[in-house]
């Protein structure tokens, strides 16, 4: 069935596990996703950027946005595991406000880059509008900054987000879920010298607020999958995610969403890559897109297991 991300990560947060919150741009992605929640028994949240938006509409934001709506309803409405459709990253009032009449299940008003004022009354704004059409709300503290090279440099240090900023936040906007920054950013080269996350505000952030926690900027890049795209043309020097250990501590420190983009593309591009150079006759896209589905569909059912999410729909 089709349900609100807050239902989702609220029995994450009572059950001390994580759901990995998967961006799609295309049908493919989709399919791979459905699959492994099925195959895991696990709950599953889909989310699109306001790029994947502006892509899948070609431009028209209302377009995009029912369309990812539809195609998302109508596996959910046929299948026992639920599903929630979520607007990641969500910066402009057009996109935020489309989705939610489009009918995603929640929405991210990601005002970080403001200062803490303006990111709390933007984002008591998007709190009042989508609670009163029982949409759930994702908001960020701090911003998406690597730590470099275990220096935590200065400016890194005040980009990470503020524990006793959270409580206030939390209380004033109403906030259902929160991104707490941590140290981790998006992309595949996340980690210059050796992965670290602040373990310690973490902590505090979930022990003051209570309430489910985001990371952003999670992904993996597993070494196998890099070096088989590598295998077959692809230039990824320097991809550096985050270790599967690292990613369980963050579970066990509050952590209930886990967003995941850069290891589905990792995973779809060396499967396609893999296809295409074994397979040079071939140029059915049913055919061609088969083998990387298959890669994306194993990297989320390992994933799902990594986070405690399997068998709990
Ligand atoms: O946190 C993440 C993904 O982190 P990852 O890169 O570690 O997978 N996300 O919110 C996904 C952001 C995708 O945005 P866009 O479509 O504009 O490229
Ligand atoms: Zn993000």
């Amino acid at each position: 069935p089709y349900v609100n991300t807050k239902d989702i990560l609220e029995k994450a947060s009572e059950g001390f596990y994580a759901v990995p919150a998967l961006n799609i741009n295309n049908l493919e992605f989709l399919q791979a996703i459905i699959e492994a929640g099925l195959e895991e028994s696990a709950p599953v949240i889909i989310e699109t950027s306001e790029g994947a938006i502006k892509y899948a509409g070609n431009g028209n934001i209302m377009r995009g946005a029912k369309l990812f709506v539809d195609m998302v309803r109508e596996y959910a409405d046929t299948i026992d595991i639920p599903v929630a459709l979520h607007l990641d990253h969500g910066k402009h009032f057009e996109y935020i406000i489309a989705a939610i009449k489009a009918g995603y299940s929640s929405v991210m008003i990601d005002a970080s880059e403001h200062n803490f004022e303006e990111n709390l009354s933007i984002t008591k704004k998007v709190v009042e509008i989508a609670h009163s059409v029982n949409v759930s709300v994702e908001a960020e503290l701090g911003r998406l900054v690597g730590i470099e090279d275990n220096v935590v440099v200065a400016a890194h240090e005040a980009a990470l987000v503020d524990p006793d900023e959270a409580v206030e936040f939390v209380e004033k906007t109403g906030v259902d879920f929160l991104a707490p920054a941590i140290g981790t950013s998006h992309g595949a080269f996340k980690f210059k010298g050796e992965a670290r996350l602040d373990f310690d505000r973490l902590k505090k952030v979930k022990e003051r607020t209570g309430i489910p926690l985001v990371l952003h900027g999670a992904s993996s890049v597993p070494q196998d999958i890099v070096e088989l795209a590598e295998k077959f043309g692809a230039d990824f020097k320097g991809a550096k995610g985050v270790p599967s250990e690292i990613l369980k501590e963050t579970v066990k420190y509050g952590i209930n969403k886990v967003n995941t983009d850069t290891d589905l593309r990792m995973a779809f591009i060396a499967g396609l890559r893999e296809f295409l150079a074994g397979n040079p006759t071939e140029f059915d896209p049913r055919k061609y897109f088969k083998v990387p589905k298959e890669y994306v569909k194993g990297l989320i059912k390992e994933r799902m297991r990594l986070l405690g999410c399997s068998n709990k729909a």
